[in-house]
Formats: structure tokens, sequence, C-alpha cells
């Protein structure tokens, strides 16, 4: 950036947003003006995203709200994406948030705390670390953002899902190349029905491609 060019300013809220949050709209606006005022600082999103905080991430998160159900684990969580905008849009859900990083996971609990939301457990662990025994798992359902491609996110998730859970990873556009490339762990995984899911376009808001597998049936 030039010294004179000016600073990137938060995307002003979409109309989508009151469709898509209902009446948790409040708390919705809350975590993006909070995302949008430290994020940078403390490292969660770079200084690009605030023109697209809420096409991009929140509401690209949120679309994914009403295909949870039960309780459900979002694996490399972040700034909360897609798990805490998820447990805003869908108090009615139980969200793990998985996070290694004790900076991030500083910054969800926060949120949480702050928000009031009490729908949500932020976990400091790599998902590999997750115990296989104990209150948490297994979960009705894993999310999974920008963590890693499929072929190694499957191994990270499916192992946290009981038997006839879901997956559901958001991906990018060659989401179908991933899928391709992770055949073998699709079939070590046992996972069945792997489709991809195209979100968004119904909003009039730009796709987002959702990976979903049934684990292990
Ligand atoms: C690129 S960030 C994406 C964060 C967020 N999901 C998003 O969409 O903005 C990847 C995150 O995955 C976390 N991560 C990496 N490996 C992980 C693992 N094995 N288990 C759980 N989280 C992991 C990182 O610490 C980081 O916060």
């Amino acid at each position: 950036m030039t010294e004179d060019a000016a600073p990137p300013v938060l995307e002003a809220e979409p109309a989508q947003a009151a469709a898509l949050f209902g009446d948790r709209i409040d708390l919705a606006r809350s975590f993006t003006a909070s995302l949008a005022e430290h994020g940078e600082t403390l490292g969660l999103i770079g200084p690009r995203e605030l023109p697209q905080l809420w096409t991009r991430h929140i509401l690209n998160s949120a679309l994914v709200a009403p295909l949870l159900r039960g309780r459900v684990g979002d694996v490399g969580s972040g700034a909360g994406l897609p798990g805490l905008v998820l447990a805003i849009a869908r108090p009615d859900v139980e969200l793990t948030l998985i996070e290694p990083m004790e900076r991030r996971t500083d910054w969800l609990q926060s949120e949480v705390d702050r928000i009031g939301l009490t729908n949500v457990r932020v976990l400091r662990a790599r998902a590999e670390d997750v115990p296989g025994s104990g209150e948490l798992l297994p979960l009705d359902q894993v999310t999974a953002r920008a963590v890693s491609a499929l072929r190694s996110l499957i191994p990270l998730t499916a192992p946290l899902a009981r038997s006839g859970g879901e997956l559901l990873l958001l991906k990018g556009a060659r989401a179908d190349d991933e899928i391709a490339a992770a055949a073998k762990v699709i079939r070590k995984h046992r996972l069945q029905s792997v489709e991809v899911l195209e979100l968004g376009a119904e909003h009039g808001l730009e796709v987002t491609r959702v990976v979903r597998a049934l684990v292990d049936p």
C-alpha cells in the first residue's frame, strides 16, 4: 500500500445478513465488528479482508447453519470461521471449536464470553490429539474451513464423527478435484455419499462449496 492509499474499510452489512441470522443478527453484527476491530492486530485476518468480511467470511460461514444438527465440532476455527458464526446462527446446536493456537483460543473464548454464547465450548487441541473417549466425542457433524486439502483434512475430521455422522467441509472452486485426489483416504475412512453442495445462489450470494460426506454409516 502506498503512503497515501486509503485504509481498507469494513464492508457494509449486506441485506442477506438479516435473513440468514434472523433474530440473532445483533450478535452477528457484534462479532463482525469485533473481528474487524481486532482481527488484524491479533493476526486472525489480513487487512485486505475488511472490504469482504461479511460476504466472504461471515455469510460464507452462515450458509452452512441450516445443515447443522446435534453436537458439532469445528476443526481449526481460527478467527471463529465457521464455528463461532454457526454457534451464533444456531443456538440450538452444541458447538465445540477445536483450535491448537493459544492466541486464537484466547480470542475465541473472549468472544464467546463477551457475546454471551452458552452453546459453545473452546478446546485448545489439534484435531488428531482429541481423546477418542470422553464427553466430547463422538460428534454428529464436523465442520472445517481453510484448514488443509481434503486428503489431509479427512484423516483429521472423520475420526471425530460418530458412525452415521457427517463431515461438512467448506471448500473452494476446486472441490471436485480435491475429492478425486482424496479417493484413497475416502475409502480408508469409509466415507459414503460424498458430494459437493453449492450454497448461496438462492440468497443472491457468491457460491460456497461444501463437501458433505457420511461417516461409516
Ligand atoms: C488458515 S486457518 C483457517 C481458520 C478458519 N477456519 C478460517 O476459515 O478462517 C487454519 C487454522 O487451522 C488450525 N489448524 C491447523 N492444523 C490443525 C489441526 N491439526 N487441528 C486443528 N486445527 C488445526 C490453525 O491453527 C489455524 O487456526
